[in-house]
């Protein structure tokens, strides 16, 4: 579970959090939703403990990120850019690094790397260099890399930014079997499709604060509107920034 409490942080002139309270709980895909700007991304920074926030708290499994980073750090996976692959190194290499990297020894993340190899069923490609490995491919070491360790939680930024259809599908795909297996999982998206495609609770943001709350059918209900693209709209104010 995630939860930020009453988050506040300025950068320079602008209020990017403005008193942000959530929780993101086990077992669903929440989503931010909210236009560019919106604090997101400032959001999600603070939850991973690479942004201290003026005031406020982020949480993950109770562990208050900016007090105890590295406990914090061990409960999260954060998916990474898929397009910053190390190209000189096999997924097995690259997942097996990870694993150490996050507190695993040399013999426990060659098995913890071998097991979600085996999961996402990338063994036909586990021992070929990342050099030329199409999105998809790429997409699914990245996963790997960012749940080896077996985060409870998993956070990702505007994940399906830059991929085509199929890297989207192979992505939504998995983030509804960790679901089903009972992660919280966060994401931030302005894309409206994708939040309606894949999410069990939606958090509306505009101006670093939380404006609605809701799955995608008790936000249409609470608006008043049968398409969420208009009840998005009302709740935002505007359409800037939000891609259908
Ligand atoms: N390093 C920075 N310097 C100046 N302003 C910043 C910086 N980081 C964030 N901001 C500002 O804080 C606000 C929130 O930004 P943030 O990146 O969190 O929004 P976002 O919702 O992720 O947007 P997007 O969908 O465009 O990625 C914006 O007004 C942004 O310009």
């Amino acid at each position: 579970m995630i939860s930020v409490n009453d988050l506040y942080k300025r950068i320079g002139d602008v209020q990017a959090l403005d008193g942000l309270s959530f929780t993101a709980e086990d077992g669903q895909i929440t989503g931010l939703l909210g236009p560019n700007g919106a604090g997101k991304t400032t959001c999600l920074r603070t939850v991973f403990g690479l942004l201290k926030p003026d005031s406020g708290s982020a949480e993950v499994e109770g562990i208050n990120v900016a007090v105890s980073p590295q406990e914090a750090k061990q409960q999260l996976g954060l998916f990474p850019d898929p397009f910053g692959l190390y190209e000189r190194l096999t997924p097995r290499e690259y997942i097996s690094f990870f694993a150490e990297l996050n507190g695993l020894n040399r013999k426990e993340a060659k098995a913890a790397a071998e097991k979600v190899i085996h999961d996402l069923r990338l063994d036909d490609i586990a021992d070929r260099r990342c050099k030329g490995f199409s999105q998809g491919q790429r997409m699914k070491t990245a996963l790997a890399q960012a749940i080896v360790h077996r985060p409870r939680n998993i956070i990702l930024d505007e994940p399906t930014r830059g991929l085509d259809v199929m890297s989207t599908r192979v992505l939504r795909g998995m983030l509804k079997d960790l679901r089903d297996q009972g992660h919280c999982v966060l994401f931030s998206s302005h894309v409206m499709q994708e939040v309606a495609a894949l999410c069990d609770q939606v958090i509306v943001m505009a101006n670093g604060k939380v404006v609605a709350t809701g799955s995608p059918a008790e936000l249409c209900a609470q608006t008043g509107h049968d398409s969420l693209e208009e009840a998005f709209i009302q709740l935002i104010g505007t359409d800037e920034g939000i891609a259908a």
